[in-house]
């Protein structure tokens, strides 16, 4: 049979490493796929680059529109990231009549819904494996190994440039700044690393996770998301003298009225498995009613690992050509007629424990007042430390857990703790999950 002829947009990070895997386990990847896949033509902003990959045999232009209506190709790769050009590219490689591979999770996030008109339109896949938690196979696992569940929630660390800061400055005492310039180095952080630390391409990921786990829209507006980098490296040390870990979570949950759709900090007790997942690795938890909990861990950035995940989707792609189309699986699992409303919960709906940490004068009366404050919100006080001022501070750190409380009880407790004329500096707090 003829070899099927993918066009790749963009050959940095990923895009080279899919070159590379494509590549080296050709002859397998033909076995597996039944047709050998050849990457005729690439695109990428600067030709004269030094590259990770050898792009011999490969077309090579400035021009990805070039690619796109190239009538030869049959999938196209885009390995660009940000939205545009991204959006019009994917859009019209889609009217050409292409198959679409992807790693941008802001794209599927931000513009899935419409992206997935359009591939329905023209009777064409769409593929993004590698734009969630980059090598683990969780759309894969959510949409196929688990159609048989009810999923109740789901909580992952899903940045593996923000759990790289977070384990650095916990296991070396590193500085924020100079470890966020590493992964960018080993090319980890997005274009724009404030997506990274803020939060916000963990809130992308949980989007499209979501939308797999409960069949609903992809709503990324609505996804509460706060990231790591009001995180210090105090924090970091009571967090671990408590018993528990810092670590960036996505969670995605049913509550009794609608989704809990959330991103933050978040300290988990040390002894759980996802605890202890470190570096650039990624994990994923899954609860169904059918299978109980499930753990997917892995590589969630770099190029070699999101590449395997870049090429299995072409695998599916060039697998499903031979297939009815009526019978693949749909975009975001569900029929896009069976997608439900269930509402999204604002945050402040949001129930959970948290660690806050109070900068206090040391004078008596001090925790009487706070306690007093917290009792009055209905908030119970699960541990508590208070630390000796720092030779020379006339303020003493006191940290403090709390049994689980609405958010915006909380925050009436902070801002009444915070004028407090003994409380020196605003409350620091970060949410607490037991992931139970
Ligand atoms: N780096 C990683 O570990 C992971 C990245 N991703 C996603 O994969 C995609 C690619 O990321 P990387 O390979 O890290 O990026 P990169 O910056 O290393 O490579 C981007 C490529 O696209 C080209 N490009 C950029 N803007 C362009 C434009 N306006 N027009 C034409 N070409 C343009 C560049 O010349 C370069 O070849 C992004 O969507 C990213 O979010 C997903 C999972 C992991
Ligand atoms: N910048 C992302 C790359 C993978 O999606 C991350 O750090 O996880
Ligand atoms: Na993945």
């Amino acid at each position: 049979m003829k070899p099927v002829k993918v066009g790749l947009l963009g050959l940095g990070t990923v895009g080279g490493g899919t070159v590379n895997v494509l590549k080296r386990n050709a002859s397998e990847i033909t076995r597996r796929a039944g047709r050998d896949i050849q990457i005729c033509s690439a695109s990428a902003r600067d030709l004269t680059q030094p590259r990770i990959c050898d792009t011999h045999g490969i077309t090579l232009t400035t021009d990805p529109f070039a690619v796109v209506e190239d009538p030869n190709l049959d999938i196209i790769v885009e390995l660009i990231g940000g939205v545009s050009p991204a959006k019009e590219l994917v859009l019209k490689a889609l009217e050409n009549g292409k198959h679409v591979v992807t790693a941008n999770k802001a794209l599927i996030a931000l513009h899935g819904n419409e992206i997935f008109a359009q591939a329905h339109k023209y009777g064409r896949m769409v593929a993004f494996e590698a734009a969630v938690a980059g090598g683990i196979p969780i759309i894969k696992t959510l949409r196929e190994g688990l159609s048989g569940n009810r999923v109740e929630w789901l909580a992952g660390i899903i940045n593996g440039t923000s759990n790289f800061i977070l384990t650095e400055m916990r296991d070396k005492g590193r500085a924020f700044a100079d470890v966020l310039k590493e992964a960018q180095a080993l090319g980890y952080a997005e274009a724009d690393p404030t997506f990274d630390v803020e939060g916000i391409d963990a809130g992308h990921k949980l989007t499209i996770l979501a939308s797999i786990a409960f069949g609903i829209p992809l709503q990324f507006p609505k996804v509460y998301t706060e990231g790591i980098s009001g995180i210090t490296p105090e924090d970091v040390s009571y967090a671990e003298q408590l018993g528990y870990r810092i670590k960036l979570l996505g969670i995605a949950r049913r509550a009794d009225k609608g989704i809990e759709l959330r991103v933050h900090p978040t300290l988990i007790p040390a002894k759980r498995l996802i605890a202890n997942v470190d570096g650039v690795m990624n994990a994923i938890l899954v609860k169904g009613d059918a299978v109980g909990p499930i753990l997917s861990y892995g590589a969630g950035a770099g190029a070699e690992p999101t590449a395997s995940s870049v090429v299995a989707d072409i695998v599916d792609v060039v697998r499903a050509l031979t297939s009815d189309p009526e019978n693949r699986v749909p975009h975001l699992a569900f029929q896009p007629d069976a997608i439900s409303d269930i509402p999204v919960l604002p945050v402040d709906d949001i129930e959970t424990s948290y660690y806050l940490r109070l900068s206090a004068e040391d004078k008596p009366g001090v925790l009487a007042d706070v306690t007093r404050i917290l009792a009055s919100h209905r908030i119970s006080i699960e541990a508590l430390i208070q630390k000796e001022p720092a030779e020379g501070a006339s303020s003493l750190p006191v940290i403090l857990l709390t049994h689980k409380v609405a958010e915006r009880e909380m925050n009436a407790a902070i801002r009444e703790i915070e004028a407090l004329a003994t409380v020196t500096a605003p409350v620091k707090r970060i949410r607490m999950e037991t992931l139970k």
